[in-house]
């Protein structure tokens, strides 16, 4: 997908959303355990009931490669079933990976071609290398962490290299890869603040932007410090949507958390115009 058809897809259904599929089989509605794969047969009941709420679907793959063999088949289907049913919606594999080229291209050929996802997470620690293998897929997407959600985020991101903070150095850098028109960047919700510091460096790059809901980040603060011309926000709740309800109408209660968010974004979408 590109990036114009999916600003297109924004203002279409008035949404940023993405909802996060980290499918936890201690936490779905316990009627599911009974199916034949439970993962799928919630994933399936949530994408059917808020697709025209969000924009993208995010699984991260961690949840599904801790089940093995049927996790991985989980994730499979999932992405088979949004590709044939939803083509217009956004897919990430929030996968968190990067390595040595070669390795980076294989990679990047198990996330983009076998199974077919939009967008691909990458941690940019091993530098321009093991990052431009993602980046010369054509209309695909590499979404690089930049500052996270978590309180770790303080460790090394924000710590300053040859005076500057190693994030802003991390997003002045991935400008000049080759490819770099396929980058989007990772910024937490839970740190809404920097945002405007990030947008003087990168004023149209698109934002994943995680932590609202179970994490406590702030819809309008994000907006208020990070809405580009062109939208350039991506916000995902996991948590917060998918398990809102955990009876045989969960997927209606998502859905019901999913509107609320959606509601929000239409709201600041009206002021761009
Ligand atoms: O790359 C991510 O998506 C990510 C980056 C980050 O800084 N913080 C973060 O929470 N995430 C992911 O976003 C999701 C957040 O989930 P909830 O806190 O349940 O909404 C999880 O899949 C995290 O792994």
């Amino acid at each position: 997908m590109t990036t114009e058809q999916l600003v297109a897809q924004i203002h279409k259904k008035k949404s940023f959303l993405c909802i996060g599929l980290d499918v936890d089989l201690a936490k779905i509605p316990e009627h599911l355990l009974q199916e034949e794969d439970p993962i799928f047969a919630f994933n399936k009941q949530i994408i059917d009931a808020t697709h025209h709420l969000c924009v993208a679907y995010k699984p991260n793959t961690a949840f599904y490669e801790a089940y093995g063999i049927k996790g991985w088949m989980a994730l499979e289907k999932t992405i088979k079933y949004l590709n044939t049913n939803y083509p217009e919606i956004f897919t990430i594999a929030d996968a968190k990976r990067g390595d040595i080229g070669n390795t980076s291209t294989m990679y990047a050929k198990a996330f983009f071609e076998d199974l077919a996802f939009d967008s691909v997470t990458i941690a940019p620690y091993m530098g321009k290398d093991s990052v431009e293998p993602f980046l010369a897929f054509k209309n695909k997407h590499t979404i690089l962490l930049a500052l996270t959600s978590n309180a770790g985020a303080f460790d090394y991101q924000t710590k300053l290299v040859d005076g500057k903070e190693l994030y802003k150095q991390v997003l002045e850098t991935s400008k000049a890869y080759k490819g770099a028109e396929n980058l989007m960047y990772v910024v937490g919700a839970t740190k809404a603040e920097y945002l405007s510091e990030i947008r003087q460096i990168i004023p149209e790059s698109f934002l994943l932007v995680p932590g609202v809901g179970a994490q406590g980040g702030n819809l309008a603060d994000v907006c208020k410090f990070g809405m580009s011309s062109n939208v350039g926000l991506l916000i995902n709740s996991s948590r917060g949507i998918i398990y809102a309800g955990a009876d045989l109408n969960f997927a209606d209660s998502a859905a019901e958390k999913a509107l609320e968010l959606q509601q929000q974004m239409q709201i600041e979408l009206e002021k761009l115009s």
